[in-house]
Order: structure tokens, then C-alpha cells, then sequence
């Protein structure tokens, strides 16, 4: 086993390991103390634990952590895949939010809503350092961490969506939404429906209009079809050159959280998740990652991710976070079939 991952377990400080899409090393940061940094603002270079809700705290480690790369080396066995289990009162409760959401679109109170519902499963606490690792040998494309700190808890994911990537004056970031459980896809070939197109250009347009006042050289791709997992999502690559560098962090807060988790228009989707979804999502639909920020030379070099197809460890229960965009034209059948696919991402390593 990697020693990253022994240090890991023995840790009782907060840490966090990462491994980056396509990469092959693990990275591991190390706070000394137990500490509990938090902000409203990402102004020092820090490792990022980031909230959905703007109005919670930013955590973050601070850059004096002992920070540790290590190449993989390791292999791990899977167990057999378990069939997902349907459960008729998250059901029902799912589709009760889902009607609730596409009746409030329909009263024309937003455009688009993204819905969520969190999942218990029963884990065994020792088995921790595996799950991580199966994470990381099975979805080699995704941003696969493990996050651990006595105030916040223990989180661990796998996501395919980037917020941001940032290199001095460019920003690169993704429009990704739109959902169908296919695995190994033809993905030339895959015809999308209407549904999935407009929740996905509801995304583009929303981050076109964000970038737009931060630049003037703002550049999008077509849309295309992504392959995560057994899913595949339609996503745009957007890339914008800053007027000025030191915006980069302003970018981040005209960003987050996009419609791919939140929904059109912000303000009104993020209140109709605050009053219905009846649980907090913490830090699922937050971002994470590293910031690097020198406001001697204002140079920036940040790689920040989405948190989603995560779960939050809790002794031998893992809660996994589910969620959909909801649209006019939504089934609520199919919404909650599609966090049940979503959920496979994590269930099939546990
Ligand atoms: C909200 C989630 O995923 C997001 C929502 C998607 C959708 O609505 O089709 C697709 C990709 C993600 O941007 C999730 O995985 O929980």
C-alpha cells in the first residue's frame, strides 16, 4: 500500500488526498495542528473546501501543511457490483420534490431547478483506504479525493466536472449537464434529447454571461458527448482571458454554483432548494482543490472541482448525494431513475 495512505489512517489532524484526472500521483496534504481554517474569500494559496451555499464558510489548509506526492502503487481488488436497490419512501419523497420543482417552473418561477436527495448506506469503517483506491483505479478521468478534518467530517468523491482551471489570465472552465446511463458509449453516435439539450445550454449561457464582464476574448466549444463512469453528460469546453488577473477569484464567485447544480435563475433556485430539499447539502455542490494565488505578481495557477458523485463517511455509514436538473419538460420517474444511476458511481466501489 502507499505509504500516503498508512499516514492517512494514522492521521487524527485533517488532511486530504488527491489524484488528479489522468494523472499518476497521489497527492496528500497534511495540516500540523487540528485548526479549523475558515473564510469568506480565497485570497492565500490553500488546498479549498468550498460549500454549496455562499453564505457558509470556505474551509481550507493552509499552503505550511506538509505536502506529499506519491506515485500509485497499488492494485485492488473489486467486489462483486450490487445491484442498485430501490427504496419506495426515498422514492416517493423524491418524486413529491421533483413534481414540486417542475410545478414551480411551470408557474414560471425559474427555468431551471437542480434537485437533490442524500442516500444512506451501510460501509465498513476499516475499508476506507479501499474505497478510495477503487475510486482512483475506476474512474482514471475524474478528480478522486478523500478529505478529512475533525470539525467537518470525512468526504470522499470522484467528479468529472472541472469549476475552474486558471493559468494567469485564463480561465478554463466546463458547461456539463445532461444525463444517460450508458456505459461504454458510442459517444459519436448518441442522439440527445431536447430535455437534456436545454438544461446543458441553460449552463453554457449562464457561464457565458458570468465570464462575459471579467473579459474579452471569451471562447466556447460545441457541445459534445462526455463519458463518466457508466454515464454520459453533454459538455461544453469555455475558456476566457481575463481583462485583468487579479479577477480570478471574482470569476470563481460569478460561478459557483452554476446551473449544473443549482439551477436558473440563481437567486430563485438556490431558495426553492433551501426551502424544499429539506437537507443541507453541505459541501456537496461545492468545489474543492488547489489555489495558488501570489498577490506580489497577482499570478494564479488554480485547478478547482465540482463536488459531486460524493459521499460523507460517517463510522460504518456512508450518505451519498444525489442530484438532477429538473426542467419543464422533466419526468419525474426518470429524475429519480437518474440518481439512481448517479449512484452507482460510489456504490460500486463500496
Ligand atoms: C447534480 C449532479 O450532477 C450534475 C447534474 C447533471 C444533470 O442534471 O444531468 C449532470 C452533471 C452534473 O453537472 C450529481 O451528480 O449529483
Amino acid at each position: 500500500m502507499n505509504n500516503l495512505f498508512q499516514k492517512a489512517l494514522a492521521a487524527s489532524t485533517p488532511f486530504v488526498l488527491y489524484r488528479k484526472p489522468n494523472n499518476s500521483q497521489i497527492v496528500g496534504w497534511f495540516q500540523k495542528n487540528k485548526m479549523l481554517h475558515t473564510t469568506t474569500k480565497l485570497t492565500k494559496s490553500c488546498f479549498v473546501f468550498a460549500p454549496f451555499h455562499e453564505n457558509e464558510k470556505i474551509v481550507f489548509y493552509p499552503e505550511d501543511c506538509d505536502i506529499t506526492h506519491e506515485f500509485i502503487d497499488f492494485s485492488v481488488e473489486f467486489s462483486q457490483d450490487i445491484p442498485a436497490q430501490t427504496n419506495s419512501f426515498e422514492r416517493e419523497k423524491h418524486l413529491l420534490l421533483v413534481n414540486k420543482g417542475i410545478q414551480a417552473i411551470h408557474d414560471g418561477l425559474m427555468e431551471k431547478v437542480v434537485l437533490s436527495r442524500k442516500e444512506t448506506v451501510t460501509i465498513e469503517q476499516d475499508k476506507y483506504p479501499i474505497y478510495f483506491q477503487r475510486l482512483i483505479k475506476k474512474y482514471p478521468t475524474a478528480f478522486v479525493y478523500w478529505f478529512y478534518h475533525p470539525n467537518v467530517g470525512m468526504w470522499m468523491g470522484a467528479t468529472p466536472e472541472q469549476l475552474v482551471k486558471i493559468n494567469n489570465n485564463v480561465v478554463q472552465t466546463v458547461s456539463l449537464a445532461g444525463t444517460i446511463n450508458q456505459p461504454n458509449a458510442d459517444l459519436k453516435n448518441i442522439i440527445w434529447g431536447e430535455k437534456e439539450q436545454n438544461e446543458q445550454q441553460v449552463v453554457t449561457d449562464f457561464i457565458m454571461n458570468a465570464l462575459k464582464p471579467l473579459s474579452n476574448d471569451l471562447q466556447a466549444t460545441k457541445p459534445y458527448s462526455y463519458q463518466a463512469g457508466s454515464l454520459v453528460h453533454i459538455k461544453t469546453d469555455i475558456a476566457a482571458v481575463l481583462k485583468n488577473t487579479q479577477d480570478a477569484y471574482k470569476a470563481i464567485e460569478a460561478l459557483h454554483p452554476t446551473p449544473a447544480l443549482c439551477g436558473f435563475p440563481k437567486q430563485e433556485a438556490q431558495k426553492f432548494i433551501i426551502e424544499n430539499e429539506g437537507y443541507n447539502r453541505e459541501f456537496y455542490g461545492g468545489y474543492l482543490g488547489e489555489w495558488k494565488f501570489n498577490n506580489l505578481d497577482y499570478s494564479t495557477k488554480s485547478d478547482l472541482f465540482v463536488n459531486l458523485r460524493c459521499m460523507k463517511l460517517d463510522k460504518n455509514q456512508a450518505y451519498l448525494f444525489l442530484g438532477g436538473g429538473i426542467n419543464k419538460d422533466s419526468i419525474p420517474e426518470n429524475e429519480y431513475e437518474e440518481t439512481v444511476n448517479k449512484s452507482k458511481t460510489i456504490k460500486s466501489v463500496l
